[in-house]
């Protein structure tokens, strides 16, 4: 989906150090309305950094940003009235319960109606009597999102929004988000997890110590990845036949079972194949895992090692 002419966020180059210590570097992109949007990187790779100073948490080196056409730096407590967000540490008081902490977001918020947090609540499960001291992860995190989503706002910014929550739980949050998109509103969900994100979201960056390596729709990622071929033959072939072919890589030959990884066209392979009397022949949809793996291990794709 492209981005629309004033996108609710812009971030244009947009670095912050701590020190001598990279924190982000160089750091674009932008979400349109009515978009989920996917943060993807591993540990330390720098989404929780960006997205505290999209909410004006931390003030950048250098860069510009904008979220709903206001700077985070002089407007952020506007913007943060317009957001929910759950962040990826949950800091709560441990001696309030999750009641409490409904009541104390619903006045500050000045949210008089509370049927669709209580509909929250009872979706997700929510313990609201005990401490929050008291909960496990996952309780904690439930209570969370119920905060996060219980005033209907514009955008939602979540980090790590499904850690700790069981299968279940984690369809129904599938269903919240879609129906949230479906009411206009728009979604920030940073993860280091690929499926949770290409499960729900529609475009995606992918950050790396720091950097964006990558910013494309899940859909033609999911096109250029490669995928996995399997011929057998009645005794050993002579891998150089296929390695000379484009984007063929070959990942094992044993005999006569060869195993490709595949991101061109699949009639030069075929007819190679076809020629040296292939027996059998199984394809492997294109998933997501090994250009996910090669952009986190920082290698072309061509040269990605063998991650079955
Ligand atoms: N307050 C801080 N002081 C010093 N360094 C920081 C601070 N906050 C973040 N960093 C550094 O910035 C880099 C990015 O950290 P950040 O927390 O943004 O990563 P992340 O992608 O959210 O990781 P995770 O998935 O583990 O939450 C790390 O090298 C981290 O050590």
């Amino acid at each position: 989906m492209a981005a629309a002419a004033t996108p609710l966020v812009g971030v244009d180059r947009l670095t912050r150090r701590f020190g001598a210590r990279r924190g982000i570097e160089d750091v674009s992109f932008e979400i349109a309305a009515g978009e989920v949007f996917g943060f993807l990187g591993p540990n330390g790779a720098g989404k929780s950094t960006t997205i505290r100073l999209l909410l004006g948490l931390y003030r950048p080196t250098s860069g510009e940003m904008r979220v709903f056409g206001m700077d985070p730096l002089r407007e952020g407590t506007r913007i943060r009235a317009r957001v929910g967000y759950l962040p990826g540490e949950l800091a709560l008081y441990p001696r309030l319960t999750g009641a409490q902490y409904l009541d104390r977001f619903a006045r500050m918020r000045g949210l008089t109606d509370r049927s669709y947090a209580d509909r929250l609540v009872s979706r997700f499960r929510a313990e609201l009597d005990r401490p929050v001291r008291t909960l496990s992860k996952g309780n904690r995190q439930k209570l969370g999102l119920v905060l996060a989503f219980m005033h209907r706002p514009e955008l939602l910014i979540l980090d790590e929004p499904t850690g700790g929550l069981d299968p279940l739980l984690q369809d129904e949050f599938a269903r919240l988000i879609r129906e949230t998109v479906e009411d206009g509103r728009t979604v920030l969900l940073s993860s280091h997890e690929l499926d949770e994100v290409q499960r729900l979201v529609d475009r995606l960056a992918i950050i790396k110590e720091g950097r964006i390596v990558v910013t494309d729709t899940v859909e033609s990622l999911r096109r250029s990845a490669p995928r996995t071929v399997e011929f057998r033959f009645d005794g050993p072939v002579e891998p150089a036949r296929f390695a000379g072919l484009d984007g063929v890589r070959v990942r094992e030959c044993i005999d006569g079972q060869v195993r490709l990884s595949v991101t061109g066209a699949v009639a030069p392979l075929l007819a190679v194949a076809a020629d040296l009397g292939a027996v059998d022949v199984t394809a492997r949809r294109a998933d997501l895992d090994e250009l996910f793996l090669s952009y986190y291990r920082d290698v072309p794709t061509a040269e990605v090692s063998d991650v079955d």
